[in-house]
């Protein structure tokens, strides 16, 4: 079904909607597995490194965690696919690297760069906001198939710069930041989750669940919020009026 907004911002969710679930499973999570140890090791003094192992210490409810019990609970944690904060700092320590390296690619669906840069066109600002750390996000739009696409996009925002996806705090928190918190409805949240999208509503924006098959939501679909297979089903202008 065709979805038409008039509105100032467009938040994208990032694994499920912008890109596959699967390429940041089977390809992201094996590159940061098999380099845990390596960071912990060499990198302990490195203050987001450091921070992220206070964080897991605290987590797991042990300050005198070694080395190798933090890394056995970050893989835990990506063994059930855990979106914990420290977690995805560290993630997004390896990731930043790999993709400068040039080890990695990111992936997106074919019809969201047609779209991301149709809506740009038209005047509308982008944001991100994923439980991918900050730097994984940059770098992930950085290094995409057709290159730097970082231009697009505005704002980045985490689980550390505004609170977990399915609390509508964290929706208000952006809001501010996009200095439309008296305006919610002048934004859209475009994910696959509906205990985001929830969280979305509950704070005055639009938001519309996206459904493509094979990812983990399909079959669950979206509660009642409006839906989209693609980005191609949805319309964006925005009036200055
Ligand atoms: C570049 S972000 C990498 C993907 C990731 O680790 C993640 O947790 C994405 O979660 P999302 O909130 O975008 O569904
Ligand atoms: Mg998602």
């Amino acid at each position: 079904m065709s979805q038409a907004f008039d509105i100032d911002s467009v938040v994208l969710d990032i694994e499920g909607t912008t890109s596959a679930t699967g390429f940041v499973v089977d390809v992201l999570y094996p590159y940061s597995r098999s380099r845990f140890g390596a960071l912990l090791s060499e990198r302990s003094g490195d203050p987001e490194v450091a921070r992220a192992v206070a964080q897991v210490r605290q987590e797991i409810g042990e300050p005198d965690a070694d080395n190798v019990r933090i890394e056995k609970a970050l893989n835990a944690w990506l063994d059930e696919d855990r979106k914990a904060t420290p977690l995805k700092t560290l993630q997004g320590v390896i990731w930043s690297e790999g993709f400068a390296r040039g080890d990695l690619v990111s992936h997106f669906y074919d019809d969201v760069l047609p779209a991301l840069r149709a809506w740009h066109a038209a005047g509308v600002r982008l944001h991100v906001y994923s439980s991918g750390s900050v730097a994984a996000q940059r770098a992930w739009f950085r290094s995409s198939p057709e290159g730097d696409l970082l231009p697009l996009v505005e704002g980045l925002y985490d689980t550390e710069n505004a609170g977990p996806k399915q609390e509508a705090a964290s929706y208000r928190t952006i809001a501010e930041a996009l200095d439309l918190a008296a305006t919610p409805d002048r934004i859209l949240f475009l994910s696959d989750r509906p205990g985001e999208l929830d969280a979305a509503r509950e704070a005055g924006w639009h938001a519309v669940g996206i459904r493509r098959p094979g990812e983990p939501y399909y079959e669950q679909g979206v509660g009642d919020h409006a839906q989209a297979g693609t980005f191609d089903g949805i319309t964006i202008t925005r009036s200055t009026a």
